[in-house]
């Protein structure tokens, strides 16, 4: 078994590279062998903080990212992962009711944390803001007092981008003010112990989409946009100084339609390509990691494994 699992490990270093500024890249056969690789890598970073400062703190995105994380809910993590130290944020989310199929929160829920052997340890929603394990968009997601009774019918807040974006930003300051989130050693800036992101077709990563004004945020840590290329609109998204400042980013890419971002994204190219989001993902201490499947690594400069 032993003998087994070095081969392995072995295979998918053979398979691996790092590129100075760029980050570590670990290029997988399929899909099954980068579910595991990246659920082993979520264990040993969750064990490290609990370890280190009994949470762990890990902002996730939307889209496929959280199917390939189903192996997390699997034997050994479900039975080694201290779920209920984690607490978990959004890296960016959509502006519609936790209920509504576009929600990150909702897909998360439904596709993963709901999977776990102790769902309530990291879903009571029964649990009073703040502090509880997991962040959402309050205002969106859930009844709260400034909702209205109409009939039997209770009636959401109605909020807008901003509202939610500033809300979601309130949180997560409390909960840097208590330390429970680490903080930058270089700037104010939240220090997540992991920021979880996929990468589109245009190189988008969380909300940050290509050309657009809020690739230039330097002050706020959450901010929003209400003219997403992506459906819907509205969203939310952590800032890249935020994205920067994480102890750890891994960016989770797979297929083909995919591979040129990630040659742009990762290899050397033109002036012209580095506004590229994916390519702004750059954290100033921490380690950054590109999970990658063959077909979304096809199009890489091969000199790079030559090392
Ligand atoms: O809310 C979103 O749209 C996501 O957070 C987004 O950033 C996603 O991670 C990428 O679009 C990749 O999505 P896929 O992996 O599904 O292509």
């Amino acid at each position: 078994m032993l003998i087994v699992e070095l081969l392995n490990l072995l295979s998918r270093m053979a398979h691996s590279g790092v590129h100075k500024d760029r980050g570590e890249l670990r290029i997988h056969e399929n899909l099954d062998e980068l579910g595991t690789d990246l659920a082993e890598y979520i264990a040993e970073l969750s064990e490290a903080s609990v370890k280190e400062r009994g949470v762990f703190t890990i902002a996730i995105s939307g889209g496929s990212l959280i199917g390939l994380m189903g192996r997390l809910c699997e034997a050994p993590y479900n039975k080694t992962v201290d779920w209920a130290k984690w607490y978990i944020f959004w890296a960016d989310e959509r502006v519609v009711a936790k209920t509504h199929a576009d929600s990150n929160y909702k897909l998360a829920k439904d596709g993963l944390l709901s999977k776990t052997d102790n769902p309530e340890q990291i879903f009571d929603n029964h649990l009073p803001l703040p502090p509880q394990p997991i962040v959402f968009l309050s205002n969106v997601n859930s009844p709260s007092p400034v909702g209205e009774f109409e009939g039997n019918h209770y009636q959401m807040p109605i909020v807008s981008a901003e509202e939610a974006a500033d809300d979601y930003e309130f949180h997560v300051r409390q909960l840097v003010k208590t330390r429970t989130i680490n903080v930058s050693d270089i700037s104010d800036c939240p220090k997540f112990d992991l920021i979880l992101l996929g990468m589109g077709p245009d190189g988008h990563v969380a909300s940050l989409f290509p050309n657009h004004p809020v690739l230039d945020e330097k002050d706020e840590w959450v901010t929003f946009i209400t003219d997403s290329p992506k459906s819907p609109p509205e969203r939310i998204t952590f800032t890249l100084p935020v994205i920067n400042s994480a102890s750890n980013v891994a960016v989770v890419v797979t297929g083909e339609s995919k591979a040129e971002a990630v040659h742009l994204a990762t290899d050397d190219v033109g002036a012209d390509c580095l506004s590229l989001p994916a390519r702004l993902v750059r954290p100033i201490r921490g380690k950054l990691v590109w999970f990658l499947d063959k077909l979304a690594a096809s199009k890489l400069d091969g000199s790079r494994f030559s090392e």
